[in-house]
């Protein structure tokens, strides 16, 4: 019977579970998206390397009723495609790896313990990952398990992009700038590098647009400033979250309103963005589709919160020579994309009309290139497992 040896990925949210399957060589075998797990509604899409929809097997009623089943679920549809399907690694986004923790590395109990002590600093997310870790586990005891963290792109920041102007104190207890979405920005500056090397070579500002959105800027292949900062909190506004918020806010909340933190948390992580500004849904789609003024409002205002960071990121760097989007909005989004570059013109930034709405890879037509670039994290945990076990 034929073998077929992969590495699996996986990247553990809230409410979904993404996994790449890939061959010891990083050929694409298939992509699994698990979305609004532990609701009704939850629905899994597989596809193969070129795109094309795998058939999904009959679901029982609890294949997707927490992040555990999901993996056995998507595992049993990779089983039935693959030929003796062997996984010889698994590859995890780790959102937080903290101070200590940076290059790819093998997962031990210490290690777990370690990146547990993180959970609360991003607590929509590094809880998920563990718990993704576990079932891994339990699903593969004694295959190896490789941390990929988000925050390990942004370690290099200089202090200034790095700290809070907290007494002093709080920065060695690791209140950081830390930055997050590495693993997609790591994707794109290996496009760049591959691709677009003189743009590589250059200052760019990359927006990554999705659930959670922040945005880089990326200097000579290096970042040197994230829109997040401590948590997954800061920053350009997201479909739940508010992104930048004076603190005074929350001393008004706990104060005046006598919120508990446990209720602002939820308020901050689960009820704001684009969710809480519309009142309606933190999915892009259905509020482009809306005429509510709030709709509009919330797109305007993410909108707005990007173009002040363009500038922004160009400040950092001494000078705009790209701008790139990326994530679920940024690749699919022409009425975000040419809003955020609305009155940039100053900084040599156009927007070509036809290129844009046809979701074209180039779309500038200016001196700054504009690009659409499709993400892909989990090539990056494929290759970070990959580079761990010395395949
Ligand atoms: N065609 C589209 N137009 C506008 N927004 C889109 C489109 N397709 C997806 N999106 C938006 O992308 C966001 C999800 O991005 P994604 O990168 O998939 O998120 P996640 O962080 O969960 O991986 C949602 O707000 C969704 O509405
Ligand atoms: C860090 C973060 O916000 O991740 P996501 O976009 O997956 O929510
Ligand atoms: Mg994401």
């Amino acid at each position: 019977m034929p073998v077929t040896r992969a590495i699996l990925t996986l990247n553990s949210g809230s409410s979904s579970l993404k996994l790449g399957l890939f061959t010891e060589t990083l050929e694409t075998l298939a992509l699994a998206h698990v979305d609004r797990i532990g609701r009704r509604e939850a629905a899994m899409v597989i596809r193969d390397a070129a795109g094309a929809r795998l058939p999904l097997p009959a679901a029982a009623p609890d294949a997707f009723a927490t992040n555990a089943a999901a993996l056995r679920t998507a595992l049993a549809t990779f089983e039935a495609q693959f030929d003796g399907l062997d996984v010889i690694a698994v590859g995890h986004r780790i959102v937080h790896g903290g101070t200590d923790h940076a290059a790819p590395e093998r997962i031990t109990e210490p290690l777990m313990a370690d990146l547990a002590r993180l959970a609360p600093f991003a607590p929509l997310h590094q809880p998920h990952n563990l718990a993704g870790v576990r079932a891994a586990l339990e699903a593969f005891p004694g295959t190896p398990q490789i941390a990929c963290y988000d925050t390990a792109f942004h370690r290099g920041h200089p202090f200034v992009s790095d700290t809070f102007a907290l007494p002093r104190r709080y920065y060695e207890k690791g209140v950081r700038r830390y930055g997050f979405h590495g693993l997609s920005y790591d994707y794109i500056t290996s496009e760049l590098a591959r691709s677009e090397p003189a743009l590589h070579a250059g200052r760019v500002a990359v927006a990554h647009l999705g659930s959670g959105a922040s945005m880089c800027a990326i200097a000579q292949g290096r970042s040197v400033a994230s829109t997040m900062g401590f948590s997954a909190l800061e920053g350009l506004p997201m479909g739940t979250r508010p992104g930048e918020l004076d603190p005074g806010i929350l001393l008004y909340m706990l104060d005046e309103e006598g919120l508990t933190s446990h209720e602002i948390a939820t308020l901050l992580y689960k009820e704001s963005g684009l969710l809480g500004m519309s009142g309606l849904s933190n999915d892009m789609r259905v509020l482009e589709a809306s005429d509510a003024p709030r709709a509009q409002e919330a797109i305007d205002y993410f909108c707005f919160r990007i173009r002040r960071q363009v500038g922004a990121m160009a400040a950092a760097m001494g000078g705009l020579d790209g701008v790139v989007f990326c994530g679920g909005i940024g690749e699919n989004s022409g009425r975000v994309r040419a809003q955020a570059c609305e009155g940039l013109e100053f900084l040599g930034l156009e927007i070509d009309a036809a290129a844009n709405a046809a979701n074209a890879r180039d779309i500038g037509s200016g001196r700054v290139r504009v690009l659409v670039l499709p993400t892909n994290e989990e090539i990056v945990i494929a290759r970070g497992a990959s580079a761990v076990l010395d395949l």
